[in-house]
Formats: C-alpha cells, structure tokens, sequence
C-alpha cells in the first residue's frame, strides 16, 4: 500500500494534520494502537474537567453555606465516574466515522519505521510520502525501588473508588489538578515534590496563593524531598522519604513530568534524529535528519509547550507544510496556560523574573481582590492578579491570576497581547458588568 500521508498517532495533532491534507486531495492514512482520540479527550484534559467541575461546584455550594444556601452537597464517585465516561467512551468511535468521511484510511495497530520511506503498521508494510510522527508523551517512570507500585494519571481517571489517603509524587499539572479534585472527594493528599517549589513555571506569588488554599483544602505540600523506595503494606503502601518519616498511604500516583513517546516507533531505521525532548524539527515542523518526515504535538522538540492548543497549532502549520511545500514556519503567539485546580491558576506571557532576566524596562500591578465585588460575591478563598506592562509603550508583557474563572480571565489577557492592545486599551474598555472580565479593567 502507498500513501502520499502516513499519520502515527490519532491525537489532537494527527486529527488535525490528518484532516486538513486530505481536505487538500491527498491521499492520507492514520493509525493509532490505542483507541482513536488520544491523551487530551481520552486521559487528559476533557475527562479531567469533567471531574474537577463536579468538585468545584460541590466547593462553590460548599463556600455560599449559610449565605443563602443551605444543605449538605457530597461528590458520588461512582456517578461522577459514569458521567465523565459519558463524555470519553463515544469518542474513538465518533473520531474514526470522521475520519471515514474525509476519506481517510484508518488503521489501528502500533507504527514502526523500517526505514526511511517505508513503515511496518501491524502485519503491514506501507510506504508514505510524507510521514507525520504525532505520538505524544507518556508518564516519566520514577527512579525509585518499588516503582511498580505507583499509578500513573492515566489509571487515576479510572479510579472506581477513592482510598482514605493519596499520595502524589511531583508538584506540577497533573498532581494540584488531581489533589483538589480528590481532596473535595473527601480524600486526605499529600504531595511531594523534590525541587525547592512546585509548579516552577508559573508566577511564583500566585503559586504561594495556590498553595495557601491547597493547604486550606487539607492539602499537604512536602517540597525538597526525595522518595527512597515504596512498598506494600496491608492494602495500602509505604513511601520512604529521604530524611522524613516514612508515609503511609492507600495509593501512590506518579506524576513527575511527561517524555516524547519515541519507544515503539524505531526511529533510528527511519533516520529520525531525536533527543531527550522528543523528535528534532525545523522551522517547518520537518524531521532535521529525514524530509519526508515532519513531527508537531508533544512528541516534538519545539518551542511549544506540551498542551493540547500547541498540538493543533502546530498540527496546521505541518499540513500547510506539506501541502503546500515548506511554506510557513512555526511561530507561537502568547499561550495561556491554566492549572484545573480549585480555584484555577493561569498564567501568559512573562513572569517578573522572566522580565527582570531579560533586562526589560516593566511595572507591575498585582493585588489580592478576595475583596473586590466579584471576589465578595464568589466568596473566593483566593482571587489575586500580577500583570507586567512595558514602560515603555505600555503593552502586556505578562499576567497571571489565581482565582474563581482566572481560566475565562486569561484569555482576555492573551488576546489582548496577540492584538497588541495596550494596558490603557483594557483599562477603557466597557466590559460587560458585573462580569469576571469587568476586572481586567482594574487588573491593567
Ligand atoms: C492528565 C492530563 C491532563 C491534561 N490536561 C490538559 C489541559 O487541561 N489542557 C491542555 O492544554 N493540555 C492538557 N494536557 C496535555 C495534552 O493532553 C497534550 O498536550 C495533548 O494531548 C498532546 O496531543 P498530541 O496529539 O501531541 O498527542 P496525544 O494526544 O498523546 O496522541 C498521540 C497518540 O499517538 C498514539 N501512538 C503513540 N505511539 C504510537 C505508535 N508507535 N504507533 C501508533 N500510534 C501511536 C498514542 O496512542 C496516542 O493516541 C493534559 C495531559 C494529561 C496527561
Ligand atoms: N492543565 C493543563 O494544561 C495540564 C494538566 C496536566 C498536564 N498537562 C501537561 O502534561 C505535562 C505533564 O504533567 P506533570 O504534572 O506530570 O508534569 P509537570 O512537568 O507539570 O510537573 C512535574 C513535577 O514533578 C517534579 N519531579 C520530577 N521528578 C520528581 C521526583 N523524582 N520526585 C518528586 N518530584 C519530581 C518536577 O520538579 C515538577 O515540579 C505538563 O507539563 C503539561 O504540559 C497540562
């Protein structure tokens, strides 16, 4: 079988890739071993969100208690679990008939490289034009004895019943979203992170507001701290930590960061020149050792976060790339970012310490708001905002909110910097009120 497209991985990035070339008359295939739909609507952000909205209704009645409400609101589980399958289970099919309909073949079977044009796809061997590698990421496995123990997040979406106590090893995404989510579940948490501070990445004094209300939660954060070894014990397990008492807990999930998911694909007979940070391309998303091979989405060493925008992103710019021939290179306007938490914390653009390393000339607004109107009305437990502007011409240079909707709030943010709008343009705009947005008037 010949193809002018082979795409490996049906996520995010291979949908999109896979559709638009054959929208452009090629002749395009996908393949995935798993079913259709990938990390984000099958493991990752949709069923996530589906859980951490139920959790954070909960909270909200929870807040308003004798405020004109009343009554006791407690998370099922179980029904909570069904209702997120709602939601996961009709994708893979709904994926493949759409596939189907733009005239894709679709195969189902894991993708390897036999050499540099050709792939074996199950029991087949196919040759391809261009060779599309989006097969994103899978959990780091932790360096510790008794790994085998540990869960990943995968298996944490699965859950059919939660234990007394969880245990989360890495403080980032997947390790806050989940604590809060199983913490309103009525779970005790604990998190551990072996570095000095937790999501490292983020505004440092949102974090701080983050974690104020993670503890408040009945979260405990143990930071600069490294797990020896986990072991069985009764039905739960025993985590050894350097220094510290050992602690027991009904169940450990590992979620110390993500790796490129290179291992099944061979690529060294296909020569595809990869590295720690996934697959190396060009500014056309091309393969820098192999050009009939382009890589977009997580597996991809680009500049690009590995979030879910950034693989559709970058998923359009490789399809114009090979229909058209290199034409247009990647270049990423301010991404928002946002940890699911409750309240969610959300982040685009530069940091202060990202500003002050690059020597520009910035000021700073930041406030706690928990008692302007809207923080009052939400009884928020945390409701802050940092916004850098320029000095100089008065353009956004960065904000950062932690707060009730601060994952609506962003995007304003963000367009307002793709715009090139200036502080002064937000600060006059006749937002509609009283709206969680009417506060970027004063946040800027
Ligand atoms: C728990 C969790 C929560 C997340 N929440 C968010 C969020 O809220 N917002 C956000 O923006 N991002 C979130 N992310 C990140 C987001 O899911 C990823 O960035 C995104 O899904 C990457 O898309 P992709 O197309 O690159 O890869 P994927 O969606 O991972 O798709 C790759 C596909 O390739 C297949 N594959 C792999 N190897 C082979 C092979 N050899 N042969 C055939 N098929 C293969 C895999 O089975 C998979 O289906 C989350 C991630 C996780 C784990
Ligand atoms: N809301 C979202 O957009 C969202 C949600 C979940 C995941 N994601 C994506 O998935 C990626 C992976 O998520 P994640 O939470 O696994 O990773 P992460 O990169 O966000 O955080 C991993 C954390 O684990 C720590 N760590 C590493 N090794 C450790 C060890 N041995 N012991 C203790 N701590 C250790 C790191 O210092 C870091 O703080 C994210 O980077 C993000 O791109 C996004």
């Amino acid at each position: 079988m010949k193809y002018d497209v082979f795409v490996i991985g049906a996520g995010m990035a291979g949908a999109a890739v896979a559709k638009k070339c054959a929208k452009a008359g090629l002749k395009t295939a996908i393949s995935d071993f798993r079913p259709y739909g990938g990390t984000c609507a099958l493991r990752g952000c949709d069923p996530k969100k589906v859980l951490i909205d139920g959790a954070s209704l909960q909270e909200q009645v929870q807040r308003h208690l004798g405020k004109g409400l009343n009554g006791e609101v407690k998370i099922d589980w179980g029904e909570l679990m069904t209702f997120k399958d709602t939601f996961t289970d009709p994708v893979p099919e709904n994926m493949e008939k759409g596939f189907e309909k733009a005239g894709i073949d679709t195969y189902h079977a894991p993708v390897s490289f036999l050499n540099e044009s050709t792939l074996q796809v199950g029991q087949e061997e196919i040759f391809a034009e261009r060779i599309v590698v989006v097969t994103g990421a899978r959990p780091r496995v932790l360096d510790a004895q008794g790994v085998a123990y540990t869960i990943t997040s995968d298996d944490f979406l699965n859950l059919e019943a939660l234990p007394e106590h969880i245990t989360f090893l890495g403080g980032g995404y997947i390790s806050f979203e989940f604590a809060h989510l199983a913490a309103r579940a009525g779970t005790r948490v604990t998190i551990i992170e072996h570095g000095p501070r937790p999501l490292k990445h983020f505004e440092q004094d949102m974090v701080d507001e983050l974690m104020r209300v993670s503890e408040e939660a009945g979260i405990d954060i143990i930071l600069n701290c490294q797990v020896q070894c986990i072991t069985q014990k009764g039905s739960g397990y025993e985590v050894s930590l350097e220094g510290r008492e050992t602690l027991e807990t009904g169940l450990v999930v590992s979620a110390i960061g993500r790796v490129p998911e290179v291992g099944q694909l061979e690529l060294n007979k296909g020569k595809v020149r990869h590295g720690r940070k996934g697959i190396a391309v060009n500014e056309y998303l091309q393969s820098t050792s192999n050009p009939r091979v382009y890589a977009a989405g997580d597996v991809a060493d680009t500049e690009g976060l590995p979030l879910t925008p950034v693989a559709v992103y970058e998923g359009h710019f490789l399809a114009t790339n090979i229909i058209k021939g290199n034409s247009k290179k990647v270049n990423y306007p301010e991404i928002p970012t946002v940890v699911f938490t409750i309240p969610s914390l959300a982040s685009v653009g530069l940091t202060e310490k990202q500003a002050r390393e690059q020597g520009l000339d910035y000021k700073v607004k930041t406030h706690d708001a928990r008692q302007w109107f809207n923080g009052r009305r939400h009884r928020a437990h945390a409701y802050a905002y940092k916004v850098l502007m320029s000095k100089t011409d008065g353009s956004i240079l960065g904000a950062h909110l932690v707060g009730p909707f601060a994952e609506e709030t962003i995007n304003i943010f963000a367009l307002a910097m793709k715009a090139g709008m200036k502080a002064r343009d937000l600060k006059s705009f006749p937002f509609s009120y009283p709206s969680m947005a009417s506060d970027v008037s004063y946040m800027s």
